[in-house]
């Protein structure tokens, strides 16, 4: 079979170098910004690659959605396999690629788009086919991962560790998506699709870990604690809620575990209770061995089919949790709350929609699960 591979940054360059171990799949060329010398290996023909006759996979790990979403959508309406890395532009079109590659013949495969490395939308989607899914939580973000251990084990500051993490490549082109949580929210929009089979409801904004500090991280290890950055999924009688926040976790929670820049899952469902996954969640071979693995499963006819024909609805109330919130304002007017020790708050067990209370309240809220 013949590729191409559009974006040729950290991810790119990996899949490039894997694509070269396996037999019966060539590199036929590579869509770069800048005019390359070696041409007509790297070629600034985005649309003219996506739809040449003779490629049949197309790689797509380029950053931001544009032109990575028209380009999806012409080389699968060209009949092409796509396959990509790139969560920014999967999450709101996913319905869209579904479609074009069941029309057209061709298909898209996401795996590398939600926990880098680990097979994690492989075990989702396997699962899902006999019975529903009663949810699924994790660690999403290798980057936040990566800051919030450096923090508590190192007493290092975020802007630092985002600095390493970056140098690592694992963090995104605008690293603002892994802190402020917008990351995660891309991989818990397309999990809770695959997972429910249902079209796409939206999803509450993201809690990330920019407002946590010291004294946050102080308050977690006089509590025995460790703060970890977790997506949370619920599905009940046909309807859904998620939230993404950072959680402060008992030592001996399977999340509070998860060191450096890895990430890790539980599914949950009734036969099996819960099914827990473990790896690199970002990183350049990582993530392109992903790639890779959707591509030996087109190779051999084995790819899983992305069914989303359900229109499951929101509900906030099927996240019952309780909340740790830092905060100068009174928030003794929200019913659950109260004073936990100088600005802080615990609230709860409260659904999800509390946090727009509380930030009504004050929008500078430090607010995060506490279990
Ligand atoms: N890094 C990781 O661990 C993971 C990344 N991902 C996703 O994979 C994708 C790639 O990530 P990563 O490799 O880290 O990102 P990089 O920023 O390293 O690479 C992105 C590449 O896209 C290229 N690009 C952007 N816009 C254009 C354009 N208009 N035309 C041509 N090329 C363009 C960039 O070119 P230039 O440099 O010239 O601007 C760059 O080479 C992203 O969508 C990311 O979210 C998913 C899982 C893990
Ligand atoms: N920036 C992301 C890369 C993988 O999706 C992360 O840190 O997890």
């Amino acid at each position: 079979m013949q590729a191409v591979l559009l974006g040729y940054g950290t991810v790119g360059k990996g899949v490039e170098k894997l694509v070269n171990t396996v037999d019966g799949l060539d590199m036929k060329a590579v869509f770069v910004l800048p005019e390359f010398e070696d041409l007509p290996y790297f070629s600034n023909d985005g649309e003219g690659l996506v739809t040449d006759p003779d490629v049949d996979v197309v790689f797509e790990c380029l950053s931001g959605t544009e032109p990575s979403n028209t380009l999806i959508r012409k080389a699968l309406e060209a009949g092409k396999h796509v396959i990509t890395s790139n969560k920014a532009t999967v999450a709101p079109n996913l319905e869209d690629y579904v479609k074009l590659a069941e029309e057209n013949g061709g298909s898209i495969q996401i795996e590398a788009s939600v926990a880098g490395g680990i097979p994690f939308l492989d075990a989702v989607l396997k699962l899902q086919k006999l019975e529903d899914l009663n949810g699924f939580e994790g660690i999403f973000n290798g980057t936040s991962n990566y800051i919030l251990d450096q923090m508590q084990k190192e007493g290092q500051d975020l802007s630092t560790a985002l600095r390493d993490a970056q140098a690592m490549g694992y963090a995104e082109a605008d690293p603002t998506n892994d802190v402020e949580g917008m990351d995660v929210w891309y991989k818990t929009v397309i999990t809770n699709m695959l997972a429910y089979n249902t079209k796409n409801d939206g999803l509450r904004k993201p809690l990330g870990i920019s407002k946590l500090t010291p004294e946050d991280i102080a308050l977690a290890r006089g509590e025995n604690k460790v703060i970890r950055h977790i997506s949370r999924s619920v599905q009940k009688d046909g309807r859904y809620a998620s939230v993404i926040a950072p959680a402060f976790l008992n030592r001996d929670d399977y999340l509070a575990n998860v060191p450096s820049n890895y990430n890790a899952q539980l599914i949950y469902a009734d036969s099996f209770d819960k099914i827990g996954l473990f790896g690199q969640g970002a990183g350049q071979m990582a993530t392109a061995q992903a790639m890779l693995a959707n591509a030996l499963d087109t190779m051999e006819g084995t790819e899983r089919p992305i069914r989303l024909d359900r229109n499951l609805k929101q509900d906030d109330s099927l996240i019952q949790e309780t909340w740790l919130v830092r905060s100068e304002a009174d928030l003794s007017s929200i019913p659950t709350a109260r004073v936990k020790e100088g600005s802080y708050w615990l609230i709860g067990p409260a659904g999800a929609d509390v946090i727009d209370r509380i930030q009504e309240l004050d929008p500078q809220a430090m607010i995060a699960l506490w279990r």
